[in-house]
């Protein structure tokens, strides 16, 4: 659905974005993470054709972004930083303006506008002048026009800065549904932890290139090595461990604990279970220690860029 090959963009000497990658198919979350300046708007604009790229092509629902902009505009949904809402209209007045603009008439346009107002807790506002919403309400208005005409691509920038715990939860259940429904969405944001819980794919992106590209589980264990697994003893155990086989290793131990860092748990882990149990060890849990997005992104963004490109 959305496919780009060498996307390159310059501004004068400065390249932006340069020789992106991507494919992000039907169904598929991708995050787009990095640093301020990254990139990351520079490609979402060049998505929607409101950039030209200096090298490279893009094809959006099966468009190419330069020579078929209106299709590739018709195709998508974008929300960015700067919403372009009108603060004289009332939200209600606004949404028409666009479904119509979409093409979306009459009774089809008044469901539509009515459904996602419903949906997103703006009924209530609906005919209040925009320029007296909160920052909050705009950004949820903002979505409402990205979603009106049902589009099968969604490009969305930081989709839930503005807003507070239970608004931000529509919106990543709203993001959840649309995923379910196969549609293709890519999603800039430095909220990792919701880029964890929604995104299939994380992609980061620094000084314009994709560094590493791949599933939440793959980049964590390609940035932080191996998975550590805790054993949990139910009261101090201090005997000696059994025989470790290759691909695992001690990490450290406490009285009642012992981390050990696991190559292939598949393999081993029904082995450590049973050799545990022999020794009689008072075995409470074992488990996999949690490790963040955010811990892999930070490994990513802190590497010098040749040993980044090296790494991916
Ligand atoms: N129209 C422009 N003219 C010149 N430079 C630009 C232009 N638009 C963007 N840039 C530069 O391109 C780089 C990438 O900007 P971009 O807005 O894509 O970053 P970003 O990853 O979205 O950052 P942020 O996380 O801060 O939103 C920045 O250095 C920015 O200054």
């Amino acid at each position: 659905m959305i496919q780009t090959e060498d996307l390159s963009k310059a501004f004068g000497d400065f390249v932006a974005v340069d020789g992106l990658n991507l494919h992000v198919g039907a169904g598929e979350v991708l995050a787009l993470l990095g640093p301020n300046g990254a990139g990351k708007t520079t490609t979402v604009r060049l998505l929607t054709s409101v950039l030209r790229p200096t090298r490279g092509w893009a094809t959006v629902a099966g468009y190419d972004v330069v020579h078929q902009p209106q299709k590739v505009r018709a195709n998508v949904g974008v929300l960015t930083e700067q919403h372009g809402l009108y603060a004289r209209m009332t939200g209600e007045e606004y949404l028409y303006f666009f479904a119509e603009l979409y093409g979306l008439k009459g009774n089809a346009a008044h469901h539509r506008v009515h459904t996602l107002l419903e949906q997103f807790g703006l009924a209530d506002v609906a005919r209040r002048r925009i320029g007296e919403y909160s920052k909050g309400m705009r950004q949820k208005l903002a979505l409402v026009r990205a979603l009106l005409h049902a589009p099968p691509v969604l490009l969305l920038d930081e989709p839930t800065s503005a807003m507070d715990p239970e608004n931000a939860r529509i919106v990543r259940e709203t993001i959840r549904e649309l995923r379910r429904a196969n549609h293709t969405i890519i999603l800039c944001t430095h909220n990792l932890t919701e880029a964890e819980m929604l995104a299939n794919r994380i992609a980061i992106i620094r000084r314009g290139r994709i560094l590493f590209n791949d599933t939440p589980d793959a980049l964590k264990r390609h940035l932080l090595g191996a998975p550590v697994f805790e054993l949990r003893f139910a009261q101090a155990w201090e005997g000696d461990l059994p025989f470790l086989p290759d691909g695992v290793t001690l990490i450290a131990r406490g009285v009642d604990w012992i981390h050990l860092r696991i190559e292939n748990p598949h393999q081993s882990n029904p082995y450590l279970l049973a050799s545990f149990a022999q020794l009689n060890a008072p075995l409470l849990y074992f488990s996999e220690l949690p490790r963040s997005l955010e811990d892999a992104y930070l490994r990513a963004v802190s590497m010098d860029l040749e040993e980044a490109h090296a790494t991916s």
